[in-house]
This record gives structure tokens, sequence and C-alpha cells, in this order.
């Protein structure tokens, strides 16, 4: 699903109004009658009344259209225009058709609303250009000071967020839920102003689909069509030798866990064979808890240092990828192992977690890596690596740059984890919940992206597909409970996971 940038979306917006029998007052109409539909759905039956606020411009139009359609239906509706500002016409030609719509000209003028209800903001959506300041942003304050008392329900945008741009610190209404139009738009994706938007439901209003197949943009949403244009079902003659040997650089003393959670990701997600190197004080622990891999470690290993002479890892070559870095610590000489590494092999390769570490304290050693590795940095592990930013926004700009710079496929963990491309793209993962914010998820992902490699997948469709799978198996291990699940829950979950794909 492609994300659009402010400009993008009024032009889809003017292309549907010249190619399609619809005039804007039309469009107005259809988008506020599927945002009524939700209100009514979701608060049916609970008497709450709607406080309804309005801005100047479309988005204001919106809300006075929601009006109308709401107290059409009998509910407890009261609507309010935020007049600052010459309203868009066709704010203007609904506000004669609300005839209960009052007026607020100062901050003191705020009303009451005495009775818990549902606080609709229709204030400003797309069309914010600047910041709010002044009486405006005393507004946003005042309805920000109402969250525990009502449901904030804001409509396209949480009021004070702008669609492509940073709105770190600037007044913005908190919601908890955003019904947002048509298209993702890039700021509900970053946790610095998405936060903002509570959960986001996605709200079709038949914009026309001629502009959005034709329109160029370098952000993408993942969906179930792409999941399923990326995902092969496996071949009935298959062997094991089919779905490839991948080899696991993983754990050390008291970090064997780490190894362990990789490696059955590893074999879950769908690889043939799975040899993993460990640490000698890992042999035991590995065999014992994952019979299904095989186990190599060190002949000399010592308990901290990953690798030691001789080196076995000289057979990389014979493996289809390599994953490495959970748990692996990052001691001078386990560095040199993946500095060593890295002069035997130039295929596929997931670096993770110790692997990135490693990286920040050598930073020449990214030079060395083959093209088109897959690096997975959590935001602390992405700024160890290549430094700090202002906002979510520059350093999204980072990222892209990375990948494009490095020539690799860069991954930063997150509620909506961004995927970029060296060819510039970035794809963000809808799959994923805050249950998934325990020990050993990362460790998990690792595992099911080498997994996927091991089998042939290149390394972008395996970076969207193993990202989906990984968020929806967590989604379906969080279903009972978010707090009581653990990383081996996700892994017990990636059946299922496969599972929907197929359906
Ligand atoms: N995407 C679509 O195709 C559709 C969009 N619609 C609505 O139209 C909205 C966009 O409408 P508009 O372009 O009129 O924009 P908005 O209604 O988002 O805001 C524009 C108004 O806010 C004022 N304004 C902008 N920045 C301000 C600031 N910092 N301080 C104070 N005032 C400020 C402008 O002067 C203007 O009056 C969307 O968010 C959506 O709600 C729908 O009506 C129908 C279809
Ligand atoms: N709130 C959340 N919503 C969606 N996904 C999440 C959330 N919190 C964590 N995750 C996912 O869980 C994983 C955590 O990875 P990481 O921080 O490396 O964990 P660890 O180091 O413990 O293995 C990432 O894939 C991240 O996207
Ligand atoms: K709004």
């Amino acid at each position: 699903m492609k994300i659009l940038s402010a400009r993008q979306i009024r032009e889809a917006d003017a292309y549907t109004i010249a190619h399609e029998p619809v005039d804007s007052l039309r469009l107005m109409e259809r988008a506020a009658a599927a945002c009524a539909q939700w209100l009514m759905d979701t608060y049916r039956g609970t008497a709450r009344p709607f406080y309804i606020f309005c801005g100047p411009g479309n988005n204001g139009g919106d809300g006075l259209v929601i009006a109308r359609l709401l107290a059409d239906k009998g509910f407890n509706v009261q609507a309010w225009l935020v007049a600052k500002g010459t309203p868009s016409p066709d704010n203007l030609a609904n506000q004669a058709r609300v005839p209960f719509l009052q007026t607020i000209h100062e901050p003191g003028e705020f009303p009451p609303m005495e009775t818990p209800g549902v606080i609709v903001d229709a204030l400003f959506g797309t069309g914010l250009n600047r910041p709010l300041e002044g009486w405006t942003a005393a507004i946003i304050h005042q309805i920000n000071g109402q969250r525990g008392r009502h449901d904030i329900v804001s409509i396209d945008m949480p009021s004070g967020l702008m669609a492509d741009k940073s709105t770190k610190g600037n007044p913005c209404i908190h919601a908890r839920y955003t019904l947002t139009f048509e298209y993702w738009k890039l700021a509900l994706l970053l946790p610095e102003n998405g936060e903002f938007a509570g959960e986001t439901v996605l709200v079709p209003i038949g914009l026309h689909p001629a502009y959005t197949a034709a329109v160029q943009t370098e952000y993408h949403l993942t969906d179930m069509e792409m999941i399923r244009t990326i995902y092969r079902p496996r071949d009935p003659f298959a062997h094991k030798g089919t779905y490839g040997h991948a080899l696991l650089v993983a754990g050390s003393y008291g970090k064997m866990g780490a190894a362990v959670l990789s490696a059955k990701a590893v074999m879950r997600a769908g690889a043939g064979l799975l040899t993993v190197h460990v640490p000698g004080c890992g042999y035991e622990i590995m065999q014992t808890a994952f019979p299904e891999a095989m186990c190599e470690t060190e002949e000399q290993a010592t308990f901290s240092a990953h690798f030691d002479e001789p080196f076995r890892l000289r057979r990389a070559p014979e493996y289809d990828v390599i994953g490495i870095g959970p748990g692996t610590g990052t001691e001078p000489a386990t560095a040199k192992a993946l500095e060593r590494l890295l002069g035997l092999w130039q295929g596929p390769m997931v670096l993770d977690a110790d692997a990135l570490n490693i990286l920040s304290k050598w930073p020449s050693l990214l030079q060395l890596l083959p093209k088109h590795c897959i690096l997975t940095p959590h935001p602390k592990e992405f700024e160890r690596l290549f430094g700090a930013t202002g906002n979510h926004f520059e350093r999204l700009e980072l990222l892209r740059s990375k990948a494009a710079e490095l020539e690799q496929y860069i991954l930063l963990k997150g509620r909506f984890t961004a995927m970029a491309c060296p060819d510039g793209s970035v794809f963000f993962n809808p799959t994923g919940n805050p249950g998934m914010a325990t020990a050993g998820s990362g460790d998990v992902l690792t595992g099911i992206l080498t997994g996927l490699l091991a089998q042939g997948y290149a390394p972008k469709a395996a970076l969207i597909l193993g990202t989906w799978l990984h968020g929806k198996a967590g989604d379906l291990a969080a279903a009972v409970s978010p707090e009581a699940m653990i990383a081996s829950d996700i892994i017990g979950h990636l059946a299922n996971a496969y599972a929907e794909i197929q359906q």
C-alpha cells in the first residue's frame, strides 16, 4: 500500500473529482458518512453524547457533515465551529445545514461538556501548513485536558499533526482513535508523531484507483496483497536440500537463550538445514534445547570469547546464508572472527544485536560487508551505528540514506518497523504489538529472516515477509495476554501466521 504525501493526497482528491461523477461536496459527504458509520457502530448503545469541534477548512467540513448525520439518526450531538480564519466553500455550505451549530470565538468560551461522551476532533487535517499557536493551540490543550473523561476521535489526522513533517513538541490533539482517509500518512507511522493518533483506523472514501496506481512514492505499508505476492508455497517434490542450509553464529556464556530462540525461528521459518555455531559452553545447551539443529563449537573456545583458533568458520562458504549476532558478545576476539568471516563470505547475511554493536565499535568493518545484507537494529543500536538525530523524520532520512550509501537493507525496529532498501524505498510493517516488547523477540526475528534467506527468498522479499510473519505471530500470541507472552510464544505461533497467508 502506497503512503502519500499531503500534496499527493490533494492531487488524489482533485483527480477523483475530475474523473468521477462526484464533486467536492459529495466527496466530503462520502468521507464523513464513513466516519459517522464507524462512530455509530463503535458507540451505539453507550448513550454517550457526541461533542464535535469543527475547524475552518475541509476537515471542519467533515465534522459538520458528521454532526448532521449523527443528529439525523437521533444521537445526542453538540457541534462547535472554532471560528478562526476564512471558511472553505464546502465548510461554509455545510455550516448552513447544521442548525444547532454554535461558535467558539475565544478559548474562554470552551464548553463544559459535563456528561462523559465522545469528542470528535475535526479541527485540522492534512491542510495544516505550520504549527498551531495562539488560541487555536489553547483549544487543543483544553480538548486534551478532557482525555480522562471523554474518548477523543480525530478525523483524518489528530489536529496539529502534519502529514509528512515532524511536529515534535508542537501542540497536537492526543486521540484515542484516528479515522484516517484512504491512505496512511507518514507521520502516523513514526512513534514520536504517531503516538498522538492512538489507534489508527483506515477509512476508505473511494478515491480514484488510477491515481493511486500511477503515483510514485518511496514509502509503502506492507499489506496482504504484497505478502501473498512474495510468499512461495513449498514444492511438492522438495527435499530438505531445497530449502537451504543456514549457519547461525550466536550465543555466549549466559546468553545461550538468544541462540536457542534464533535457531528455533530459523527452522520454524522453513529452512531445510541449520548449523549453529556456539562457544564450547553452549554445546550441550543447544543440542538439548533444539535437537533439530546441528551444532558446532570452536575446539578451544572459552566461556567468554565466542571464537578461538583454529577457525572453523572457514567452512562458511558451504552455507546458503549466515545469521550472526544474537548473544555473541562484543569481545575483541569475536570482532576479529567477524572480520575474518567477512573475508570468507560474500553471500546473503543477517546481522543483528552484538554483530551490530561490533560494527559500531569498529565501523571500518561496515565496508567489508557483502552488499545487500540485512541489518536489524533497534533504535538504540541504530543510534550507536549511525548517530543521533533531532526527530523521527530526520532518523527516517538517515535510515534511507545509509541503506542507499552502504547498499544494505536496514530494518529499524519499532511499532511500525521501517525497512529501508538500497534503492531508496522504505516499507513499513503493520503487524506486531506491545506484547512483543519482551526479551528475545528480536532474536526470533533474526532467525526468521535467516530462515527465509536460506530458502532462497531475495533479501527484500525476506525482509518484508519475515517482518510481517514475526509481527503476525506476535499478534496471535498476544491475543490472550500481551503481558504474559514471551518470545518463545512468537515462534509457537509462526505456523498460524503462515496459515493466514494461505487462507
Ligand atoms: N483526502 C480527501 O480526498 C478528502 C479530504 N477531506 C478533508 O479535507 C481535509 C483537508 O482540508 P483542507 O485542505 O481544507 O485543510 P484543513 O481543514 O486540514 O485545514 C486547512 C484550514 O486550516 C487553516 N490552517 C492551516 N494551518 C493552520 C495553522 N497552523 N493555524 C491555524 N490555521 C491553520 C487554513 O487556513 C485552512 O483554513 C482532510 O484532512 C480531510 O479531513 C474530505 O473532506 C474529503 C476528501
Ligand atoms: N509496541 C510494539 N509494537 C510492535 N512491535 C513491537 C513493539 N515492541 C517491540 N516490537 C517488536 O519486537 C522486536 C523487539 O526486538 P529487540 O528490541 O531487538 O528485542 P530483543 O533485543 O529483546 O530481542 C522488534 O521486532 C520490534 O519491532
Ligand atoms: K482532525
